[in-house]
């Protein structure tokens, strides 16, 4: 694992604790010394400060620095490389045909997963070069299952696509989230109760949805009473153009995504 910050170090964590990699067989690599530092006592990690050992004897490699870090990173590891790795990207934007050329591997993997995989809930699309094998595949998804759920994409438009629904997904949850925080403590709640309000309202509302096939117009609907509060609300945020503005905002961080790669090329 090259880069051990937020996404990095989850994955790393994630896969040391699935039954697909022993203790002591991944090795992980970061530029700071204060993360190598953070983590010099954990027995789960084999730590390096040299990105030259690391990727010479490494079977797959996942890369999770940002983006416009990894030219450098590509550069430094292509000469210790061998034909046979794998390398997987977490990183946003980044293409595979930018992957293969800087480090010279024909087997590339990119992923986009989300920050909940912190705590095992994360969602992961992934896409490759045609030079991994089916087998090779099942593996890197095992690996990415460590995290949470895996959804297999048919090219890397999708990758992008993905950063702009579920990559960057979590912030406008907690964008939303907030708003309704804010609006609870002008109401005079306090900062425990508005917290208890906010938080559980997202996540009963997402139980239920996940425990039936009823649509989410459907769900509304049970919520809101002819002429009651709710469709106030609703009618509130459809005069706003609400709808609208939240797709605009999926869309602009997929066009980011699309822009980051061209960036990187
Ligand atoms: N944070 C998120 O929610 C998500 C992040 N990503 C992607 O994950 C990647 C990493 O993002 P974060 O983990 O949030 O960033 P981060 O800043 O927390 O972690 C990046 C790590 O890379 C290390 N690093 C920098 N240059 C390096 C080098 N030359 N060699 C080795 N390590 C180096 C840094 O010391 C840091 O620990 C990004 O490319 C981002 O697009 C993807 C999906 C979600
Ligand atoms: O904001 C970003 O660029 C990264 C990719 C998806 C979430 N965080």
């Amino acid at each position: 694992m090259i880069g051990a910050g937020n996404m990095g170090l989850t994955f790393a964590e994630g896969m040391v604790s699935s039954p697909y990699l022993k203790d002591g067989y991944l090795l992980v690599y970061d530029k700071s010394k204060d993360v190598v530092d953070a983590l010099s006592d954990d027995k789960r990690f084999r730590l390096y400060d040299n990105l030259e050992d690391a990727v010479k004897i490494a079977h797959i490699i996942f890369i999770a620095v940002k983006p416009h870090h990894c030219e450098a990173v590509f550069e430094e590891m292509k000469p210790h490389l061998n034909e046979q790795q794998i390398i997987v990207s977490l990183m946003a934007g980044v293409t595979l045909d930018f992957i293969t050329s800087a480090t010279g591997l024909k087997k590339a993997v990119r992923a986009m997963p989300n920050l909940p995989a912190k705590v095992s809930k994360g969602v992961t699309a992934f896409t490759e070069t045609s030079e991994v094998s089916k087998i090779e595949q099942v593996m890197i998804r095992n690996l990415l299952d460590s995290t949470g759920v895996t959804i297999h994409v048919e090219n890397e438009t999708f990758i992008n696509k993905s950063t702009g629904i579920s990559g960057s997904g979590p912030a406008y949850v907690f964008y939303f989230m907030q708003s309704m925080l804010e609006a609870a403590l002008k109401m005079g709640f306090s900062d425990y109760d508005s917290k208890v309000l906010v938080a559980n309202t997202f996540k009963g509302a997402i139980e239920l949805f996940n425990q039936s096939d009823i649509s989410l117009e459907k769900w509304i609907d049970r919520v809101a009473s002819k002429g009651g509060t709710t469709q106030a609300a609703i009618d509130s945020m459809e005069d706003n153009n609400v709808n609208q503005l939240i797709k605009e905002a999926a869309y602009a961080a997929f066009e980011r995504a699309v822009e980051l790669g061209k960036e990187n090329e």
